[in-house]
């Protein structure tokens, strides 16, 4: 049987404000999900004569039933009663805790690879409800439009937004996200803000930061330093619970520049802002083959 290579996107948060705690401690939350061009890739080879599901190489400081590789296909598997099995490859380049939704994204891809090579055809809106069991971030993943979030982040609007290039430095730090969220000094009570006004531009500026960064700069200095570097540049904000920070640019160009500058210690990259992601567009590629091929 054919083997399934695909794109396991990043994402930023362009802002991030925190408005409550629910009663199940999950936090109440306003973000706007930029889809990247750039992220981790896995190949998928399904086996039909046995239900194991194998993933290399292994990521450090995380055993294999906790991969949330691995956890997606075994949801899969329980919720559709599906005894085929899959042998999984995933090419890492995402940062683990870097805030840019890396294991999230793992996740996605796998639900939807298998989805179509098991033959499941669950559908989107089910796929997406099975990626929240995993995690907060997987269901944007799972319908991969860039997105405004409400709710835990799963109450998405897909939005356009114009061409842009970022920047993303990684001080070399990895940050638990359930960490930040149970500090007692982050901040919980932003207010509701309308989607509408903040996509127009009709907010204040002070709109676009994100809720988590003072309490992140106050643990992590090498991300105040980052931080403080990167805002030569422009807007310099922390993507989800950190560690990265990203900073928009107009063009390749630019970020070409900025990257050259980025002082010893910090792994960096540009990526470009994709509405769709390219998890969505690969896939639609290879199941366009798959019907010309019979
Ligand atoms: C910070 C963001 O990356 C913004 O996009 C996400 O909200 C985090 O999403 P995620 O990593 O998929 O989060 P999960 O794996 O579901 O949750 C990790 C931990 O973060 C906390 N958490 C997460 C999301 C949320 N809206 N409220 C929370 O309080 C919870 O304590 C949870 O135990
Ligand atoms: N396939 C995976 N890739 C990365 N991390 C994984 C994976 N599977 C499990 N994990 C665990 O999830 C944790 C968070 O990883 P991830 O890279 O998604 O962080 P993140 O980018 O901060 O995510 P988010 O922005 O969604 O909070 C890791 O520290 C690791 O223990």
């Amino acid at each position: 049987m054919r083997a399934l290579t695909l794109p396991a996107p990043a994402k930023l948060n362009r802002l991030l404000r925190i408005t409550g705690r629910r009663p199940d401690g999950y936090h109440s939350l306003q973000t706007l999900f930029q889809i990247l061009d750039s992220g981790d890739t896995l190949r998928f080879l399904p086996r039909l004569d046995s239900d194991d599901i194998t993933l290399s190489p292994a990521l450090a400081n995380v055993a294999e039933a906790d991969n949330l590789v691995v956890r997606a296909a075994r949801l899969l598997q329980q919720q559709t009663g599906c005894r085929q099995g899959a042998a999984i490859e995933l090419e890492k380049r995402l940062p683990m805790g870097g805030g840019l939704g890396g294991g999230s994204s793992n996740a996605a891809t796998t639900l939807l690879a298998l989805d179509h090579l098991w033959g499941l055809n669950l559908g989107i809106d089910r796929l997406a409800a099975l990626g929240l069991t995993l995690g907060a971030d997987v269901p944007v993943f799972v319908r991969g439009d860039t997105a405004w979030a409400e709710g835990i982040g799963e109450q998405l609007v897909p939005v356009d937004l114009a061409p842009c290039w970022f920047v993303v430095i990684h001080p070399d730090v990895e940050i638990s996200t359930a960490a930040v969220f149970g500090h007692p000094g982050l901040t919980r009570d932003s207010t509701v803000i309308s989607m509408r006004r903040a996509l127009a531009g009709a907010a204040p500026d002070a709109v676009w930061r994100n809720d988590c960064e003072s309490i992140v700069r106050a643990l992590y200095p090498e991300v105040d330093r980052a931080l403080s570097w990167l805002d030569q540049y422009g807007n310099a904000t922390l993507t989800g619970t950190g560690a990265c920070v990203f900073c928009p640019l107009d063009d390749e160009a630019q970020a070409d520049q900025v990257l050259r500058q980025v002082p010893d210690g910090w792994q960096a990259f540009k990526a470009r802002g994709s509405n769709r992601s390219p998890l969505h567009l690969a896939l639609d590629t290879a199941k366009g083959l798959d019907r010309a091929q019979g």
